[in-house]
């Protein structure tokens, strides 16, 4: 999936905070954006995943001008196409792993349902074999940040839509979580992170700089 930026740019409260970023995303790469702290890494992910507007310039998905999607379009493209690793995870704590993995349950919410087989890869992939009843709660940060890819692996999510993902994982960790995201890049998937983390900029085919808009907007 090609996700595209062209001119975008956000003003919040008259602060310039993202300045006229263009960038095209293909599926099967992995692409970092960098920069320093408060540089507009965070925000321009948002609007590239559809979970901010931007104030002005595009987003295109696969081509298609999203900029007057309306949120029943976006709910589709994050439900059919999108996953997320932020970080606060977007774990629910009060559920269990499986259930955070494929996000269905049978009508009375006793039994995880939905493919079997494609959870128990994505667990393992991760690193989670054996949690699937355990309550997300319970889980380290980090584990919980896997949970999070363990999603995307089960949808087969087209693109992926990553904030620091290393930032509070030891040595061990952090090559197995770039090596995740290797992995979901070869199976097609676009994978956009943004990252301070020179490791993770390696694994990544491009990255996009960012520069910390220096002017006030006025008007
Ligand atoms: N909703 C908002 N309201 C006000 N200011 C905001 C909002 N969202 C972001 N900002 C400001 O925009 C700037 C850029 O934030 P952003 O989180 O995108 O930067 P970043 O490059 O990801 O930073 P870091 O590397 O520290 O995570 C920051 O100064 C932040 O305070």
């Amino acid at each position: 999936m090609k996700i595209e930026a062209e001119a975008v740019s956000v003003v919040i409260d008259g602060r310039q905070i993202v300045q006229q970023a263009s960038l095209v995303c293909e599926g099967g790469t992995m692409t970092a954006l960098v920069g320093p702290s408060g540089c507009g890494k965070t925000t321009l992910l948002h609007c590239l995943g559809l979970l901010q507007q931007p104030s002005s310039g595009r987003v295109l998905v696969d081509g298609v001008d999203t900029t007057g999607w309306k949120a029943g379009q976006r709910r589709r493209f994050w439900k059919d196409s999108g996953a997320f690793v932020l970080q606060d995870y977007g774990v629910m704590e009060e559920e269990s792993v499986a259930f955070n993995v494929v996000m269905k349950a049978s009508v009375f919410g006793s039994k995880v349902v939905g493919d079997q087989a494609a959870l128990a890869e994505a667990l393992e992939l991760t690193g989670l074999t054996g949690r699937d009843n355990e309550l997300a709660a319970h889980l380290s940060g980090g584990e919980k940040q896997r949970l999070s890819i363990a999603r995307a692996i089960y949808k087969n999510a087209k693109a992926v839509f990553v904030d620091e993902p290393t930032a509070s994982l030891d040595e061990g960790n952090r090559t197995r979580v770039i090596d995740l995201f290797r992995n979901l890049a070869t199976r097609g998937c676009t994978v956009i992170v943004a990252t301070h983390d020179d490791e993770m900029m390696a694994a990544c085919d491009t990255r996009h700089s960012l520069t910390r808009p220096a002017e006030l907007v006025t008007n």
